[in-house]
């Protein structure tokens, strides 16, 4: 990376780093470099905090102060390693508490000591230094850049073998939640693989009436049935020397699905009404939000087209397993929106409990709710604001949509509980929660809770 005076910065982009430590100052400082040089950031400034988010997202290293206000950094450890055992732990502090033996402490998993007052520069490079084999996802992201943005490892790894399995021609059959990026990345396949100067056809199963969907995918003659009043080619045809992108496969009705699985054995489809078949050279990519698997043991998907389908399977990860594409999607859309509105003035950026905030939401909607949480955000925005508060991101979580979103009344401002979470963890979530809401306002947050600003203050206090 470089700065305007030509001079090189450590490069960060790739990597998610968690920063502890109760000072605010210093959270801010050490958080806002690392963002500027690339990296995803999360800022806490206890212990407690720190742990709870560990639930959720690995983190590739981990920079805590040793003394925080409810133990000290080392007791942040064992969470860590347990949750990543590759990452590199560094403990900031006063000289006083670094009077150990260096080997022990690296058998112990702490990679180094930084004194303060810390060189934010100097953390940085060492950071590259020792994490420089962890970023392989930059060479997949610069190929896939012109299709999606990625830069969580996590994404990364899910898509290793994208590049590999478009110059093929098998089947590929997508897999995720809604709105983690199916449709993209089979444009990805489709842009990067033999098919690419052909067409690209996207038929959603779920979308056309049952009763029509065969003379939409196979084509009909003309007099094939009352009102074909001429013959029609239908998708499969219409992607020849192309990609067909099949979304919702599962909802595909079992008739339509035994046609699917001659053509695909075969190459050839019959049009309704037709005497002869036709040679179509398509490149079939499925996709679905629902497990197949599941559909085939329902009896309502067929085995025998689900092996078909799912030579080539990539799963797609949700958002909230991805933290480090978060805050790079959510400014890369807010953008987006600020210059279809015609923005002037520079872009401004997400502070780093802005950043935190999103990565601590659910994001049921993953991709695609963000994207409308963002271009919520870029209506409120004032030409004058540089960086966006956390306050003013919660308000457009919770605000009802603006835009129309199938996310805007029961999920989005939501908080997201992983299954296995404890009952005192999960209370821990909904403090947070109504702390974050009523801007660490105890009494409000008492009242969102609805116990007694002295039961939070004792709940606090336990902390
Ligand atoms: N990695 C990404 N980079 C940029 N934009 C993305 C990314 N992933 C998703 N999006 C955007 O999010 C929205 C949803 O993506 P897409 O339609 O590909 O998801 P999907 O998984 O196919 O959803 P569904 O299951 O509902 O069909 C789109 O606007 C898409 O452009």
């Amino acid at each position: 990376m470089e700065n305007t005076q030509g001079n090189t910065h450590p490069d960060l982009r790739g990597l998610s780093l968690m920063v502890v430590d109760d000072d605010h100052n210093n959270l801010r400082t050490l958080g806002h470099v690392f963002q500027h040089l690339g990296a995803s950031v999360t800022g806490w400034g206890s212990l407690r905090q720190a742990r709870l988010s560990l639930r959720f997202h690995g983190q590739d290293a981990i920079v805590s102060n040793f003394r925080l206000k409810d133990g000290t950094g080392l007791d942040l450890l064992p969470d860590y390693q347990a949750r990543c055992p590759e990452g590199s732990f560094y403990l900031t502090g006063d000289s006083r508490f670094f009077n150990v033996d260096p080997v022990d402490s690296l058998k112990q998993g702490i990679r180094g000591y930084f004194k303060k007052p810390v060189d934010p520069i100097e953390l940085a490079n060492r950071l590259v230094a020792d994490l420089a084999s962890k970023t392989p996802a930059e060479g997949l992201a610069k190929q896939l850049a012109p299709y999606l943005i990625l830069q969580d490892p996590v994404m990364a790894e899910a898509l290793a073998e994208l590049p590999s399995f478009a110059v093929t021609s098998e089947p590929v059959l997508i897999q995720g939640e809604t709105g983690t990026g199916k449709e993209l990345v089979a444009k990805a396949l489709h842009g990067l693989g033999s098919h690419a100067e052909g067409p690209f056809v996207a038929v959603n199963c779920g979308a056309i009436p049952e009763n029509l969907l065969e003379a939409e995918l196979f084509g009909y003659e003309k007099g094939a049935f009352t009102g074909a009043n001429r013959m029609h080619k239908g998708y499969f045809e219409q992607a020849h020397q192309g990609t067909l992108f099949l979304d919702e496969i599962g909802e595909m009705p079992p008739s339509a699905q035994i046609s699917l699985l001659r053509i695909l054995e075969e190459g050839k489809l019959q049009r309704l009404g037709a005497e002869g078949q036709v040679r179509v050279n398509i490149r079939v990519v499925a996709a679905t939000h629902r497990s197949l698997e599941e559909l085939v043991e329902a009896r309502q998907f067929r085995s025998d087209l689900f092996y078909r389908l799912n030579v080539l399977p990539l799963f797609l990860p949700p958002l909230r397993e991805r933290p480090a594409d978060i805050a790079l999607l959510a400014e890369r859309f807010l953008a987006d929106s600020l210059r279809d509105r015609n923005w002037q003035s520079p872009i401004p950026c997400l502070s780093i409990e802005a950043k935190t905030f999103l990565q601590y939401h659910g994001w049921s909607g993953n991709v695609r709710e963000l994207r409308n949480v963002m271009a919520r955000l870029a209506v409120r925005l004032t030409e004058d604001m540089r960086e966006i508060p956390p306050k003013l991101l919660r308000s457009v979580l919770r605000s009802p949509s603006a835009l129309p979103s199938p996310f805007a009344s029961g999920q989005e401002g939501g908080i997201y509980i992983p299954k296995g979470t404890t009952l005192t963890d999960a209370e821990w979530l909904l403090i947070d929660a109504a702390l974050q809401q009523s801007a660490y306002n105890r009494s409000q947050a008492a009242r969102l809770l609805g116990i007694g600003e002295r039961t939070l203050r004792r709940k606090l206090n336990e902390s």
